[in-house]
């Protein structure tokens, strides 16, 4: 089931949630394998990441930070690589999640290929060295330089998601005397059970072109036609942060239906299927993600079989799992700047960044862990709101958590799975600069993205 939490209604204002107060956690100071990084654990009290402690990560680069385990993300890269490889399909990691030069070559090292969305996405991973062949573009309103690059650059695929897209890349590809490789995004009318915000294959929103209407099918054909395009395959992706395997096997029984109908009113064999990303993590001990190897077997039985009966060759299968792989491994570090009891109802700890590092609970209600990360303790359990310093009311990054009482400024605190969508939504929402990216891995760190400053935002300024 999606954790996300608020689909309507009062958030934050004078209505206590219904379940308000929610019990304590049996230990303040527990760190569950489910949620935090492989390898996370408490010595001395405080947290360690990768092998160092959060006390040394807070001294050297400050707070807020960003802390990715590169072991952790890793071995879900790996992961996701294997148990796809295994049924002969392709992943991408879809780079809109978390992407730096060093991310782009980890997931390269670890052997998958990469999903960005946008002319700056497909700039770090060129600036990495990422092998253009392996990198497919995604985007609703991908600009006439965008796709330029994009064809220049020889990426691999250009998945295309409306008639001006497909207008414009024919004119790109014709000026250069190029054949990009495209896929069409058609959307399948899933209504995936998640945020109304991150679900993506029903009819009513920006992405795709629908199956329902007949325009995905417009755009093949269109396609199919084109001296200048090449037409390999079909995109789908149904939504994000999504735990049960319904909405992608419903999905994919659609596309794979629509293959089997080109195939057959054509007489064309598309020979490319992605199935997109969207599979949900644990934020909360209590979200139950399913596993690669699961979700890559169901799915590639599923189109095998549609193929079969449409009496077409089963094409090659891929997804573009994003916060799956980037999401667990990493973990926010804050300082506790205040700690004001708000008498009879709850105790608001406040840190040194916010809605700037993550958006993601004012902007889905999502749910979030945090624990204390600079010492351990028996003090009693305090309910407690974690927000930010941000000038909004809504800048709340744990709506309802249990801290210790003898919680104090100074102290350090931890908030886990904020790997995927919190470095990459960041803001500077009342010029707070962004965090650093820190990388900790066998006990040391470096620096993936430094901080920024107030002189890197005033330079921008030209007074
Ligand atoms: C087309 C596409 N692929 C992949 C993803 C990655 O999704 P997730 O990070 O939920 O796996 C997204 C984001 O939702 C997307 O829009
Ligand atoms: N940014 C979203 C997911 C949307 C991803 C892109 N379609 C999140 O944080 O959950």
């Amino acid at each position: 089931m999606s954790r996300y939490a608020h689909p309507a209604g009062p958030r934050h204002a004078d209505v206590l949630p219904e379940d308000h107060p929610p019990a304590p956690p049996e230990d303040l100071y527990a760190l569950d394998p489910r949620v935090w990084p492989g390898g996370a654990h408490r010595a001395d009290g405080e947290i360690v990441l990768g092998g160092v402690a959060a006390t040394e990560l807070a001294r050297e680069y400050g707070t807020p930070l960003f802390v990715l385990d590169e072991e952790d993300f890793r071995a879900r890269a790996r992961e996701f690589r294997e148990s796809f490889s295994a049924v002969g399909a392709d992943v991408y990691y879809a780079g809109k999640a978390l992407l730096t030069k060093a991310v782009a070559r980890w997931v390269q090292e670890e052997g998958l290929k990469l999903d960005v969305c946008s002319g700056g996405e497909l700039a770090v991973a060129l600036a990495a060295g990422f092998p253009a062949e392996d990198i497919g573009l995604h985007g609703n309103n991908k600009s006439e330089s965008e796709l330029a690059r994009a064809v220049d650059a020889g990426v691999g695929r250009i998945i295309v998601d409306s008639f001006d897209e497909i207008d414009r890349l024919e004119r790109i590809a014709a000026d250069r005397g190029a054949r990009p490789r495209v896929l069409v995004r058609v959307t399948t009318g899933v209504e995936a059970h998640t945020h109304e915000f991150v679900a993506t294959a029903h009819d009513d929103q920006k992405f795709g072109l629908a199956l329902s209407t007949g325009a995905a099918e417009r755009a093949v054909r269109r396609l199919l036609d084109s001296d200048h395009i090449d037409l390999v395959g079909l995109h789908s992706h149904i939504g994000s942060q999504i735990f049960d395997t319904a909405g992608f096997e419903v999905a994919a029984r659609r596309v794979a239906a629509f293959l089997a109908r080109i195939h057959a009113d054509t007489g064309a064999t598309l020979s490319e299927l992605d199935l997109g990303g969207g599979l949900g993590i644990a934020y909360t001990p209590a979200d139950t993600p399913l596993a690669a190897k699961d979700i890559a077997q169901s799915l590639s039985a599923i189109v095998a079989r549609e193929c079969e009966a449409g009496g077409l060759p089963v094409p090659r299968l891929s997804v573009e799992p994003g916060r799956a792989v980037a999401g667990p491994a990493g973990v926010t570090l804050y300082t506790v700047g205040t700690v004001k009891d708000v008498e009879g109802i709850r105790t608001y700890v406040s840190v040194d960044g916010g809605m700037s590092d993550n958006i993601r609970t004012a902007l889905y209600g999502a749910e979030y862990t945090c624990a204390p990360a600079s010492r351990a303790g028996s003090a009693e359990p305090m309910l407690s709101r974690l927000v930010g310093k941000h000038c909004e009311s809504g800048d709340i990054i744990v709506n309802d958590l249990h801290l210790p009482r003898d919680l104090r400024p100074g102290d350090l605190v931890a908030v886990a799975a904020t790997g995927a969508y919190c470095h990459s939504m960041a803001s500077n929402y009342n010029h707070l600069p962004r965090p650093a990216v820190v990388a900790v891995r066998g006990g040391s760190s470096r620096t993936l993205v430094r901080r920024e400053t107030e002189e890197d935002l005033l330079r921008l300024d030209r007074g």
